[in-house]
């Protein structure tokens, strides 16, 4: 099966999936994207969660909850024992926010993936939260990354795919595409090194295959042109089932993410403006149609 037959992105051109990363924080504005999205028309939506989750991580908001409570009460004017009591109070509250961080939680997640829905007009979705260790913002821990991921897709929001770390530990990854298989959704196996091209590249996409994953994602930073060949060339010679997306970030990399669909790389990221890469060399989509020209 095609990468597009999996994500159900029909076309006639021979070109890969071209794929926009959404990197919005929490009080950037949708709407600028999202006309740019309509004007440029690309195949598909990657969702950065990293750029926007963890400022709804349990310690954010228990902190914002606290903070709160702690400004009312040097608002009032009492005793330094009635202080003192309240004070105390707060810390009790702690483990009633603690108790209810479940709900509160899934509701949060919610919220976040209504809006990305709602502001984006019908594109398709991937779901990614990237991790610091694998180049992104996300600094949650490998639990609290597994249930955002797990409770985003149990919003019953319709992901198009779902991105997990192969660096996560064996049994949190399998929950994930577990939940991810429950609702239908096809998952990426990814892996990243933005230090270097590791000289394993063909042993590595081999043992990524092996997890119950839909579809293989590299990027990886190449030193020199060799480098960049080498990916090309482990691209082209891999024989595995599912699906493949590979890429050569960086300067020098930028050949992959224009001739690696000739490789047997199925998808290409790329920018709608140039300015929100979500990886280095990413090109816009614009440059990306004047290549295939
Ligand atoms: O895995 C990838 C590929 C990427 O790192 C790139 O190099 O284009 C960009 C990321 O947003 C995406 O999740």
């Amino acid at each position: 099966m095609t990468l597009r037959e999996l994500l159900k992105i029909p076309s006639s051109t021979d070109k890969p999936i071209i794929a926009v990363p959404l990197i919005l924080g929490p009080t950037d504005k949708f709407s600028p994207f999202a006309q740019k999205l309509q004007q440029q028309n690309p195949d598909i939506v990657e969702w950065r969660a990293d750029f926007i989750a963890d400022d709804f991580s349990q310690a954010v908001m228990w902190q914002q909850v606290k903070s709160g409570a702690q400004k009312e009460l040097a608002q009032k004017d009492v005793s330094a024992m009635t202080e003192a009591k309240m004070l105390s109070e707060i810390d009790n509250a702690k483990q009633e926010f603690i108790a209810n961080w479940p709900q509160m939680n899934a509701h949060i997640i919610k919220e976040l993936t209504s809006t990305v829905f709602n502001s984006i007009g019908g594109f398709p979705v991937i779901l990614t939260y990237r991790t610091v260790e694998q180049g992104g913002r996300g600094e949650m821990s490998e639990v609290e990354y597994t249930t955002f991921v797990v409770s985003a897709l149990n919003t019953g929001f319709p992901f198009a795919a779902v991105d997990v770390e192969y660096t996560l530990d064996e049994s949190l990854r399998n929950r994930i595409i577990d939940a991810a298989h429950k609702v239908n959704v096809p998952v990426i196996m990814s892996y990243h090194d933005f230090q270097g091209t590791p000289d394993t590249l063909a042993g590595l996409i081999e043992n990524m295959s092996h997890t119950p994953a839909d579809v293989i994602k590299l990027a990886v930073m190449p030193n020199n042109m060799s480098d960049v060949q080498y990916l090309l060339d482990t691209t082209k010679e891999a024989a595995i089932e599912q699906p493949l997306i590979t890429m050569s970030m960086g300067e020098i990399g930028k050949r992959t993410r224009i001739e690696g669909y000739q490789y047997g790389s199925e998808l290409t990221f790329a920018t709608l403006d140039g300015t929100s890469q979500s990886a280095p060399g990413q090109l816009t989509i614009n440059e990306l149609l004047h290549f295939w020209q």
